[in-house]
């Protein structure tokens, strides 16, 4: 009789995980975090029955909870995981888990070494109670440090079901260190959907023009030279800003039913922006692609 070796606790918890993006950059402050929520906000959105996940292990600076209104929420813990905190209440499609739900105040910091952090991340794998999920989305730190290899050897079990996103701005800088990223997910085996230039131009406020402001096209011409898929530019939206930046906690308000308008909001809000529309091309060619590799 054939004996199968046996599951690890991450591999048992993300068994009923279809597909996980890990979203990179080379570069902080590209944009890496807002791509995160934004992928997940329009992978919610793609179909009425989606169920997504995110998962921020940017463990020094979490932002994935204050760009989902979801800042001031507190984790459950039951006997059996870590509760979820989800964005869209009662129907329970948009969980999210971050170490911004752990920290007493949003101006806290986690200083922790290593092992620590690592401990965290396999804490993060292995005990959140995600249930059935379509899509979950993995906001990282920039760079590629210690938390990548630490997510990428915890989850070697579920390998087969992973990809990332690469995401830069259109500077120089940016794309050298996105080449450095690429060259990491070639090195660990972790195919990449594509790349997403941020940043890349401006939308006018007022007539909803793009002007390019800087240069542009960098993320696509990377993207043909390495013959990775481009899916597209995302330019400097000030209705995003507000949105994902805006989301500050009242301080008036304690009653978690009332902190969840917050989510609700984001949910509604984000549809109307430009950005969201945009996205919408991004979100189809990331579900064709990742039907492909997992
Ligand atoms: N397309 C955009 N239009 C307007 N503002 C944006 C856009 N993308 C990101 N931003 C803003 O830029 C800032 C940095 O974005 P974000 O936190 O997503 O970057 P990051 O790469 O995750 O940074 P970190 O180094 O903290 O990981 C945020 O205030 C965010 O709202
Ligand atoms: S893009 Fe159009 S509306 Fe916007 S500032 Fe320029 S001219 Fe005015």
């Amino acid at each position: 009789m054939p004996t199968h070796p046996p599951q690890t606790p991450v591999a048992r918890r993300l068994k009923h995980i279809k597909h996980i993006v890990i979203v990179l950059s080379g570069k902080g402050g590209v944009g890496k975090s807002s791509v995160s929520a934004q992928l997940a906000l329009s992978l919610h959105a793609s179909s009425p029955t989606a169920r997504v996940g995110v998962l921020d292990v940017d463990l020094t600076g979490p932002s994935i909870p204050r760009m989902l209104g979801l800042d001031g929420h507190g984790v459950h813990q039951s006997s059996d995981g870590w509760v979820p905190v989800y964005a869209d209440g009662r129907s329970a499609r948009l969980a999210c888990m971050s170490v911004g739900f752990l920290l007493k105040r949003r101006e806290d910091s986690v200083v922790w070494r290593g092992p620590k952090k690592n401990a965290m991340i396999r804490q993060f794998l292995g005990d959140v109670r995600w249930g059935e999920l379509d899509y979950l989305v993995i906001d990282t730190p920039p760079g590629t440090s210690d938390e990548h290899l630490s997510l990428l050897e915890h989850m070697a079990p579920v390998h087969d079901r992973l990809s990332s996103i690469i995401v830069t701005t259109p500077q120089a800088v940016a794309l050298a260190d996105a080449l450095k990223c690429l060259s990491f997910t070639r090195a660990v085996n972790l195919p990449v959907l594509g790349i997403i230039e941020n940043m890349s131009g401006y939308v006018c406020p007022c007539c909803g023009e793009i002007s390019n402001v800087f240069s542009t096209g960098g993320g696509a011409a990377m993207a043909e030279t390495e013959r990775v898929p481009f899916l597209g530019s995302l330019p400097v939206d000030t209705d995003l800003v507000t949105l994902l930046d805006a989301a500050e906690p009242d301080a008036g308000i304690e009653e978690p039913a009332e902190r969840e308008g917050d989510a609700f909001a984001v949910l509604e809000r984000y549809q109307k922006t430009s950005s969201a529309k945009l996205f919408k091309d991004v979100v189809g060619t990331v579900i064709q692609t990742m039907s492909r590799v997992g």
